[in-house]
């Protein structure tokens, strides 16, 4: 089938605060980039994941995700880049030269570490099934405004049209090589395709998908364990 998943998770956690990289803060005693990787084999669709590492716990990273590969797969780990971008570019190159039959390339962040299995299966069959990128998305349960750089409300944005974006995101392996090698700049790998127009499409996302950014959501993870959720 030929799915890899690269999992960016680099990041050094300032806002979390925790004083190590976020990949590697335990939840339940397990680090969030172990979660992250399980729930992506677990959904059955992957076998190969590529983990863009903090380049000075690359070692700890191998070792620890090492086991964590089924038959006839693997966990590659290579240092991360300055930005997200940069570390999902280095993962995609790797992936496409070392990874055999590449077709579906997915992108997931470490730091959504409790994303449900089933969330993975549905982007990777959207992606099968002939869309060349797609996102899981929530609906918006805020009304959210539009504001100048001194703050004063420009407008209100009509919300039964805006979606939180997760992930893991999902591309045909053409697709996404091409958004990175388009030198363009966006906060997600789905942005850069849509800039290249080509169309992305949406599919349910879940909750538990959060992003693990602050103290706050790192309880709301721990909680998340507790209620036997995650
Ligand atoms: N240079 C970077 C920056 C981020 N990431 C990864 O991209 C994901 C989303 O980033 P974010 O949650 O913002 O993580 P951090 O950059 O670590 O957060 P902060 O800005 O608080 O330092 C995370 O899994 C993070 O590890 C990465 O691989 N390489
Ligand atoms: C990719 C992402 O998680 C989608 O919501 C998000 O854009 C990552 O943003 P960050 O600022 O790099 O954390």
């Amino acid at each position: 089938m030929g799915v890899v998943a690269l999992v960016p998770a680099a990041g050094r956690g300032e806002r979390l605060g925790f004083g190590m990289p976020k990949a590697l803060v335990p939840v339940g005693g397990v680090p969030l980039l172990v979660r992250a990787i399980r729930g992506l084999f677990e959904s059955g669709r992957v076998r190969h994941v590529v983990v863009a590492a903090p380049p000075s716990d690359v070692d700890q990273v191998r070792t620890v995700t090492a086991p964590l590969a089924p038959a006839g797969g693997a966990v590659h780990v290579l240092a991360g880049g300055a930005e997200r971008s940069d570390s999902v570019r280095l993962a995609l190159e790797h992936a496409l030269a070392e990874v055999p039959d590449v077709r579906v390339v997915l992108v997931h962040d470490a730091a959504r570490a409790f994303t449900p299995p089933t969330v993975v299966r549905d982007v990777v069959d959207a992606v099968l099934a002939g869309h060349p990128a797609v996102i899981p998305v929530l609906p918006v349960a805020d009304t959210v405004k539009r504001v100048d750089t001194k703050g004063v409300v420009v407008d209100t944005p009509d919300r039964s049209l805006l979606r939180v974006v997760q992930t893991p995101q999902g591309f045909d392996a053409a697709t996404l090589r091409a958004a990175h090698e388009s030198g363009l700049h966006a906060t997600d790998d789905a942005g850069l395709v849509e800039r290249l127009g080509v169309p992305v499409v949406t599919v349910t996302g879940h909750q538990d998908a959060m992003k693990v950014t602050t103290p706050f959501d790192l309880a709301v993870a721990e909680a998340l364990l507790v209620g036997g959720t995650g």
